[in-house]
């Protein structure tokens, strides 16, 4: 199967899928098209030059999710969403590259000299019918101490109306942060969560390792992951017009699902290390 690698990024194709394009700056995936048919949103304003993170598609987030906490000052001093995303990474080589599917392992350059923690960071995206899966790796490489990190991939899945869009399968009764009542915490009554509405909730320790984003007609995307086990929603609305690199109507174009371990730091003893999975799949 064709994995073409130049300068900029890899471009994974399939027989039935076309193409997966990865940007080697921040192990972006910047578009999967199945079918014939673009299935993560990236902003036509979106700045691909390397100077900031890009808008849509798969960021990573890591060593932090959201603000920066106010200690330690290595994580204190960190951009929102850690710099994992705007990193350079490699080929680290082709895990499976078979007619059923296609599986790279990326690595991450080294962290902003201020980040003194030995840890090692790895992506594996592997491409199947109708799937991609999005594997994070971290190992705590450090011989004496302890690491801490949270991580997210903040997936910005293409939606035909994102007022129409339900998320379905959100346990009742689990607790969640709400941004957009100053980070309330509240506890979900259940039902499906209709996005008509700016929405920016962190469930955390949700019981499920599924969620379907329902387009509203049944059709959709459903997002299932592994090890992860808090899930980000955010749609801004028509608030997404204060981001300079949003394209105009572009909230209406995608909702994010974001699987995550961020609720709280995980901590890998030396020697340690964290697999989680993200899968999405076509409904
Ligand atoms: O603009 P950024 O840094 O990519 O963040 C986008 C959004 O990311 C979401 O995960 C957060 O919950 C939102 O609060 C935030 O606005």
């Amino acid at each position: 199967m064709p994995i073409e690698k130049n300068e900029k990024s890899l471009v994974i194709t399939t027989e039935s899928v076309r193409p997966v394009n990865h940007r080697w700056y921040g192990a972006h995936i910047t578009s999967w098209q199945v079918d014939g048919k673009e299935r993560l949103f990236l902003s036509s304003k979106a700045v691909m030059d390397g100077s900031k993170p890009i808008r849509g598609g798969i960021p990573i987030c890591f060593p932090i999710f959201s603000a920066p906490p106010s200690s330690p000052p290595e994580y204190a001093a960190l951009k929102q969403h850690g710099f994992a995303r705007t990193l350079t990474w490699t080929l680290d080589h082709v895990v499976m590259d078979r007619s059923e599917g296609v599986s790279v392992r990326l690595l991450s350059g080294p962290p902003p000299a201020e980040f003194k923690h030995d840890y090692r960071l790895s992506y594996v995206v592997t491409l199947a019918k109708h799937q991609l899966s999005t594997d994070l790796h971290i190992v705590n490489t450090s011989k004496s101490e302890d690491f801490k990190f949270q991580a997210l991939l903040h997936s910005y899945l293409a939606v035909p109306d994102a007022k129409k869009v339900k998320i379905v399968g959100l346990d009742k009764g689990t607790e969640y942060i709400d941004k957009e009542l100053d980070f309330k915490r509240e506890t979900w009554e259940g039902g499906d969560l209709a996005m008509d509405k700016a929405t920016d909730r962190v469930y955390q320790n949700l019981k499920t390792k599924e969620l379907k984003v329902d387009n509203g007609d049944g059709s959709g995307l459903n997002v299932r992951w592994r090890e992860f086990v808090d899930c980000t929603i955010w749609n801004p609305s028509e608030g997404g017009r204060s981001m300079p690199d949003m394209e105009e109507g572009g909230w209406d174009r995608y909702v994010c699902v974001e699987p995550g371990y961020v609720h709280e730091f995980k901590t890998l003893k030396p020697g340690e290390e964290f697999l989680a999975q993200q899968v999405i799949s076509i409904a």
